[in-house]
């Protein structure tokens, strides 16, 4: 018998302890099945051989009948006794050589990686598709570290495009998460993951049917965008031009005003107030709330998330993975404000952190913090130094550049302030020239520009391009307007005129003096 073809999109790993307690592990196989499951393996830890005999041949009964393939975790013994399609094995297990020795050529046979050496030894070794994780810290696995979408894309690109081994990813993928990672992970050398190992998401599953048709849809979909994104097909239909974008101004701050988003901040202690002033100016409604415990709850009422690093505790990181979390899986937008990235490694590593949990839709940073992000997610850019929160010298030599790759890297929205600002969503790319040089002498203003984004970012739901520059555009104008004022002498006179004045804006002289240019770059 020759090898099968093997379609690994949804590929079920079983585990009997969290199956859920409404069906037995043969009916949550059936049933994954019936909804798109594509391939199966058979994990039981705690089962002697007889008994682990005794349930293969009954889960490959209904596989069969399906025409899926079964493979046994670790059991090379099990997988012959009762002539699976193939075994799956462990860095601690028999040897991916000696498993293939065993099985011989015609099965398929995998084994779970967690480096790119392990990728290349397994695909030295003989091994058809690697497991590649841990990718999300799980119930069944806790390990000191996790690769996020951009470990498993690190992976992806030590191996050869064209090479026939197969990967998939496994370790906390669930449905709300498949099409981020198989985004995130794909790897300029064109490698995209071939498909997604699920346990709790499809065995703890009341309904598992109807997990496995989530996971195999948002799979889908996470291919297609990832393979686009390679072929450089990202879609410039439906986007408005930069002239609608300005024009779209005045509607947006009017219906700013009208609503007034509630806006969850998980800010700084240095600029937590004039934030929330900020906001409050601008006619959002902000809540300053640093505890993870109640982020589930916000997550339903507000209408976006502000998260900014600028005084890092460990309980402010747990908010924010937590908020974010929260706020993907309610579609609310996540802003990241990554104050001081480049500074340290703990900021540059809580960055990467957020970015391999969340999904951010806008990034705003200044040039240092823009040129930490665009290297924690393997973008080439120049390198701008930091001195704490602040962007040393004179920033990059093509600045819109390396925001546009950032932004079609990350699938998101990049806002870089400086003298000039650059907003790009990977297509689109303009540079404003609105703003005094007052803003860059107060503290905050980079991050009440994070929050103005934020406000807009709920209001503008389909174009977070849009939303950037609209929180863009209304504080430098009113940072214009202030900084003219025959009462602000300083800095100090500057901030408290800067609050008034982003209170005072008039929606359409703001379009009238906005200086916005679109950049082509090819
Ligand atoms: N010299 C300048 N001329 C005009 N506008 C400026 C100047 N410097 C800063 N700005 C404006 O100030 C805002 C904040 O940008 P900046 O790059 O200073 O943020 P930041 O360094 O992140 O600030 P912070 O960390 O204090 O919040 C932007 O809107 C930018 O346009
Ligand atoms: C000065 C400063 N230090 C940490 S955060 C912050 C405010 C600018 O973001």
């Amino acid at each position: 018998m020759s090898k099968p073809t093997v379609d690994y999109s949804v590929y079920l790993v079983t585990d009997s302890g969290l199956n859920h307690p409404s069906r037995t592990l043969l009916q949550s196989v059936e049933d994954s099945i019936l909804g798109g499951v594509t391939l199966v393996q058979l994990r039981e830890k705690d089962l002697d051989t007889p008994a682990f005999i005794d349930l293969a041949r009954k889960v490959h009964e209904i596989t069969k009948k399906h025409n899926v393939p079964l493979l046994i975790n670790d059991n090379i013994e099990v997988a012959l006794a009762i002539d699976t399609e193939g075994a799956h094995v462990g860095q601690d297990d028999i040897s991916c050589t000696e498993a293939r020795r065993l099985l011989g050529p015609n099965k398929i046979l995998g084994i779970s990686t967690g480096t790119p050496e392990e990728a290349q030894k397994a695909l030295a070794d003989g091994a058809d598709y690697i497991g590649i994780g841990t990718c999300f810290m799980t119930q069944t696995k806790s390990p000191k570290r996790t690769l996020g979408p951009i470990g498993v894309r690190a992976i992806l690109e030590a191996l050869p495009k064209d090479h026939p081994l197969k990967t998939v990813v496994i370790g906390g993928i669930k449905r709300d998460n498949t099409r981020r990672v198989v985004e995130h992970s794909a790897g300029r050398n064109g490698r995209i993951l071939d498909g997604v190992a699920v346990v709790t998401g499809i065995v703890s599953a009341s309904d598992a049917k109807a997990a496995s048709q989530d996971l195999l849809r948002e799979f889908r979909t996470g291919y297609e965008n990832a393979s686009n994104y390679l072929q450089g097909q990202v879609s410039k239909e439906k986007k408005k031009s930069i002239d609608e974008v300005l024009q779209s101004f005045p509607q947006l701050l009017t219906t700013l005003r009208e609503k007034a988003p509630l806006t969850h901040h998980i800010s700084n202690y240095v600029v937590m107030n004039d934030t929330a002033n900020a906001t409050l100016a601008l006619g959002g409604s902000p809540i300053m709330a640093p505890s993870a415990s109640e982020a589930q709850d916000l997550s339903k009422v507000v209408s976006s998330v502000v998260l900014n690093i600028g005084t890092l505790t460990e309980s402010f990181v747990e908010c924010m993975l937590e908020a974010g979390k929260h706020a993907n899986a309610q579609s609310k937008p996540v802003i990241l404000d990554p104050v001081g990235a480049g500074a340290t490694s703990l900021r540059e590593a809580t960055a990467a952190r957020i970015l391999n949990h969340v999904h951010v839709d806008i990034i705003k940073g200044n040039a240092g913090e823009i040129s930490t992000i665009s290297k924690i997610v393997g973008c080439d850019s120049e390198s701008i130094a930091m001195r704490g929160v602040d962007s040393l010298g004179s920033g990059f030599t093509n600045p819109a550049a390396v925001v546009q790759a950032l932004a079609k890297r990350e699938k998101c929205v990049v806002a870089m302030t400086g003298k000039i600002d650059y907003v790009s969503d990977g297509v689109r790319t303009v540079a404003i020239e609105n703003g005094h040089e007052y803003q860059g002498r107060i503290t905050g203003s980079g991050c009440m520009i994070a929050s103005s984004i934020g406000s807009f970012a709920a209001i503008s739901t389909d174009d977070h391009f849009a939303a950037a520059v609209a929180g863009i555009l209304a504080l430098n104008l009113a940072g214009e307007h202030a900084a003219a004022r025959d009462d602000v002498r300083g800095p100090g006179t500057f901030r408290a005129a800067f609050i008034d004045e982003i209170a005072n804006l008039k929606p359409e002289q703001v379009v009238k003096e906005a200086r916005i240019k679109a950049i082509q770059l090819n």
